[in-house]
């Protein structure tokens, strides 16, 4: 009979990282914003997938410091494309939300440009670059220094009502 210790299958936690922003970034509090719903990318601050904080610039742009845990791996040591579109999803979106932008989003384009290494810290940034009628269109990238890992473009289609 084999026996299983109570350390078996135990998941350790990763260390802390920093995820402070740059000089001049505004924390932003999407819960207050959009209910406490986003919880598959931003759920689990201290764990081992996703951690994520959200600033806006003195322009108003919508900004993630994320890092990508060993729980998002897809090809060996990197993250997976959907960890990767998850992101982009999440913070594209709620850049047109803190835009002032009711939404969901409708079509989501993603070109996946370098392996993102695991355990690394990328900023996401985010541009609403054009409003018309329902469609709001958002471009962003995620990257580290002169890295790009990933380009988006995100059509969003504001929910009437709200
Ligand atoms: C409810 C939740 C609220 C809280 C949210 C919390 C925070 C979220 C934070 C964000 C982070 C999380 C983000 C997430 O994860 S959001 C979650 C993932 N997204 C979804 O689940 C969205 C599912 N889709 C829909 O609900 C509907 O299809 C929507 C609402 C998008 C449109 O259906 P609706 O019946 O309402 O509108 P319509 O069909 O008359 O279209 C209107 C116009 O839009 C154009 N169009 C539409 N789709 C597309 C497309 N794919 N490509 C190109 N164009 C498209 C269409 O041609 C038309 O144009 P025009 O003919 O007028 O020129």
């Amino acid at each position: 009979m084999s026996e299983t210790s109570p350390q078996q299958g135990a998941e350790s936690i990763c260390p802390p990282v920093d995820l402070s922003g740059d000089a001049g970034w505004v924390p932003f509090d999407a819960p207050s914003l959009v209910g406490e719903s986003l919880r598959f990318v931003s759920g689990e601050p201290d764990g081992n997938r996703f951690r994520v904080r959200y600033y806006r610039d003195s322009e108003q742009h919508l900004h993630a410091r994320i890092w990508f845990g060993p729980e998002t791996e897809g090809p060996p040591g990197h993250a997976h494309g959907g960890a990767v579109s998850a992101v982009m999803d999440e913070a594209l979106g709620l850049a047109a939300w803190a835009a002032g932008y009711p939404i969901v989003v409708g079509n989501l384009n993603i070109s996946f440009r370098t392996m993102l290494p695991l355990q690394k810290v990328v900023t996401v940034e985010s541009r609403v670059v054009s409003a018309q009628g329902r469609k709001v269109m958002v471009h962003g990238r995620l990257f580290c220094g002169d890295a790009v890992y990933a380009e988006g473009e995100c059509l969003c289609i504001t929910l009437p009502g709200r």
